[in-house]
Formats: structure tokens, C-alpha cells, sequence
């Protein structure tokens, strides 16, 4: 049994995670971790895991963590595990830190766009970006996994074989994307209420959103071209779900039969990634509570532009899911293991 620690059990994302390894016959949740829930009932704080959870939630450092459990999940803040990750930590446990401290590869980017020193820059390097179905076999070595972000997750997938058989103009890429109000977590925000959500949808980080440069990144990568992009992110009145539209002008003429045959090759044997039919556009509906990403495509002749788009449930493949999955590689074990979630309906 893998024992498993998790920092920020009492957030949305970590709270996804509980409910996700619940259903992994191969795992064993060892310590739920709060800072403002100490010594209360993990049931208490989320009465759905009533009589299915009994253990009380705690505080501890990281480094007693690692002497009790074989993995930590850190589903905390930005800054909190590069402030307390150290090699101690690193030999004797894996961890998969949900946070952004470990994506961006480039310390000053990072410090940049999310406004704070990083305190483990030792570590960048030796980090592998998880997002299982492009790096997989780098995964499956790793100490420290940082989990991609959520938009990051959807919009990369939705674009990645296309960059990277160099078929769009990188330069030309916007991102736009939707999200329920879970992305921004279950603090309390007075943009983030009831009367400021519900019937209402706003762009926000116009042209600033933390998300940018780790999708540049990612893309760069991919295609081979330093890619610098428009991302815009808006918050829709529900609960779970991104939605992800990109544009970008076509290279060369090329058939719906190319296209989709790109499409194909790089994601056919990818359980987690569903490229739909001719004419069917994703909808967050469709993969709700599920680990899928479904993404699909369509060539507009008229502006010589592709158009493509992808849906997913940012808390499963976004965050929980795709950290399972990450630690699933992680331990050899099968890589879907808890993770057949069928999607829900309505
Ligand atoms: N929500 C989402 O869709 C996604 C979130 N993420 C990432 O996951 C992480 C968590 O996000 P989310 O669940 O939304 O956030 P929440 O605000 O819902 O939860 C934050 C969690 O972190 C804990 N926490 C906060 N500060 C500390 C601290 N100093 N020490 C220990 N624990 C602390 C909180 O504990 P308590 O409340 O008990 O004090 C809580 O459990 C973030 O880095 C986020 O970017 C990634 C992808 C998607
Ligand atoms: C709706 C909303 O507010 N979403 C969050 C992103 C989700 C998240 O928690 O960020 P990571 O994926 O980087 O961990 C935001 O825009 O900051």
C-alpha cells in the first residue's frame, strides 16, 4: 500500500484528491492536512465523507510528514512547498505539489508573475512537469512532479499536436477559456460570491494571467518556436468546468481528414484524452467528475484559421485526477488505477 500524505486536504483541490484516492485500491490516505481545521474531524469540514472518513486533520511539518507517508501531495498555495521543501524531505518521500512553485522553469518568470521569491530554486530543474501524456516516461523517475495548472492542462492538449507537428503559426495563438468558480478555490473572495457569480460571466487577468507563461512554456517546447500568446480566462456561474477556445492561422492548407489524422496519432492510445467527431464541440457536461479531457477542432477557410477547443473538469484532470495519475507513474503502478471515473450527467 502506498501511504499518502496530503497539505491542503481542506481546499477544493485537496478535497478532490480525498475523494479520488478513496477509490484507489492501492493507496491509503495516512494524514489529512489543515491549518484551520486541526483536530477536527476530516467529516466534519465535508460531510460527504460522513461515515466514510474518520480521521481527525492535522497540522505538522513537512519533513515528520516524510518519515510517515511514501508520497505528499501538497494542494496548498502558491509558495508554500518551495518554502519548505528541502533534500531531507526529497530522499526519503515523492512529492506532487499542485501549486505552480515547480512549473515554470525559469526563477525570474516565475518570481515575476506570481510576485514572490522563490524559496527552492534548487529544485527547478530537477522537477518534471506532469502532464502525463507529453512527458510521461520523465515522470515515471521523478522525486517532485509539479502538477500543470489547470487552464494550462486544457489549453496545452487542446493545441499541443498541432504545434507540434508545426502546422499553426505559433505567433498568431489566442487562448481563450472559462472556468467554474471551484478553479479559484474555497476561500472566501468577494468576486467569488453568490450575487457577484451567478448570472454573471467576466474576463479576468486580462493580458496578465499567471497561467500565460506556463502555457508559453509548454508550447515552446512543443513547437520549437519561442511562443508568446493572449490568454484570457473568464469565470462562469458554475461549479466545475474549463472550457478552452484557442485560434491560430494555418501554416498551409490542410484537410479536416489531415488534421484529425494529427490528432489521432498523438492521442489515440491516450485514455484521458477524447478527440471528438467532425462537428462535435466539447462540452464541460461531458467530462464532469471525470479525468478526461475532450478536445476537438474546426479549419475556418474563410480566415485561413483553426479553431481549437477542449473541456475538461478542472478539479479531476485539472488537479486530483491528473495528480493520481502523476503518482500512479510515479509507483509503476497501472496509470489509470482509480481513476475510471465515468462522467456525470446532467
Ligand atoms: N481549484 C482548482 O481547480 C485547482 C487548484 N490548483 C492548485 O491547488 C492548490 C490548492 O488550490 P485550492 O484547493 O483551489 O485552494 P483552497 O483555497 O480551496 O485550499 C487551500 C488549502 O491549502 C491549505 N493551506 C493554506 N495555507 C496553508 C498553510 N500555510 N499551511 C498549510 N496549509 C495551508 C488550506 O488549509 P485550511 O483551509 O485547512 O486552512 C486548504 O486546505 C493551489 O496551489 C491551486 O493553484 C490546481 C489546479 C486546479
Ligand atoms: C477560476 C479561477 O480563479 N481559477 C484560478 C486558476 C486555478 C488554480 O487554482 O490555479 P492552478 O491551476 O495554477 O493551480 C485562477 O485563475 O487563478
Amino acid at each position: 500500500m502506498i501511504r499518502a500524505g496530503i497539505i491542503g486536504s481542506t481546499g477544493y483541490a485537496g478535497g478532490e484528491l480525498v475523494r479520488i484516492l478513496m477509490g484507489h485500491k492501492d493507496t491509503e490516505i495516512k494524514w489529512y492536512g489543515s491549518r484551520s481545521y486541526i483536530d477536527k474531524k476530516y467529516a466534519d469540514v465535508y460531510q460527504n465523507m460522513f461515515q466514510i472518513v474518520d480521521d481527525i486533520c492535522k497540522d505538522d511539518n513537512m519533513e515528520e510528514l516524510a518519515d510517515k507517508v511514501d508520497v505528499i501531495f501538497t494542494a496548498t498555495p502558491q509558495g508554500f512547498c518551495a518554502s519548505l521543501l528541502n533534500e531531507k524531505i526529497l530522499s526519503k518521500t515523492k512529492v506532487v505539489d499542485l501549486s505552480a512553485d515547480f512549473r515554470i522553469k525559469d526563477q525570474r518568470t516565475y518570481e515575476q508573475w506570481y510576485k514572490i521569491e522563490h524559496k527552492s530554486p534548487q529544485f527547478l530543474d530537477e522537477a518534471v512537469y506532469g502532464l502525463c501524456e507529453i512527458n510521461r516516461e520523465k515522470i515515471k523517475g521523478a522525486r517532485i512532479v509539479a502538477n500543470p495548472g489547470c487552464y494550462p492542462t486544457c489549453s496545452i492538449l487542446s493545441v499541443y499536436p498541432l504545434a507540434k507537428e508545426g502546422i499553426i503559426d505559433m505567433n498568431t495563438l489566442i487562448i481563450d477559456a472559462k472556468s467554474g468558480t471551484s478553479g479559484a478555490g474555497r476561500g472566501a473572495k468577494v468576486d467569488n460570491l453568490y450575487c457577484e457569480v451567478n448570472e454573471n460571466i467576466k474576463a479576468y487577468g486580462v493580458a496578465g494571467h499567471r497561467h500565460t507563461p506556463e502555457i508559453e512554456e509548454q508550447l515552446t517546447y512543443a513547437s520549437g518556436v519561442p511562443t508568446v500568446l493572449n490568454f484570457t480566462p473568464h469565470l462562469v456561474p458554475m461549479n466545475r468546468g474549463i472550457l478552452v477556445t484557442g485560434y491560430a492561422s494555418l501554416k498551409k492548407e490542410v484537410s479536416y481528414e489531415e488534421v484529425k489524422a494529427i490528432y489521432d496519432a498523438y492521442y489515440k492510445k491516450e485514455q484521458f484524452v477524447r478527440v471528438l467527431e467532425k462537428d462535435v464541440c466539447p462540452q464541460t457536461k461531458w467530462v464532469e467528475g471525470s479525468n478526461y479531457v475532450d478536445v476537438n477542432f474546426k479549419i475556418d477557410p474563410r480566415t485561413r484559421r483553426i479553431i481549437m477547443m477542449g473541456a475538461m473538469d478542472n478539479l479531476v484532470k485539472g488537479a486530483a485526477g491528473q495528480a493520481v495519475q502523476n503518482m500512479n507513474l510515479m509507483f509503476g503502478l497501472p496509470e489509470n488505477e482509480g481513476l475510471n471515473l465515468v462522467p456525470m450527467f446532467p
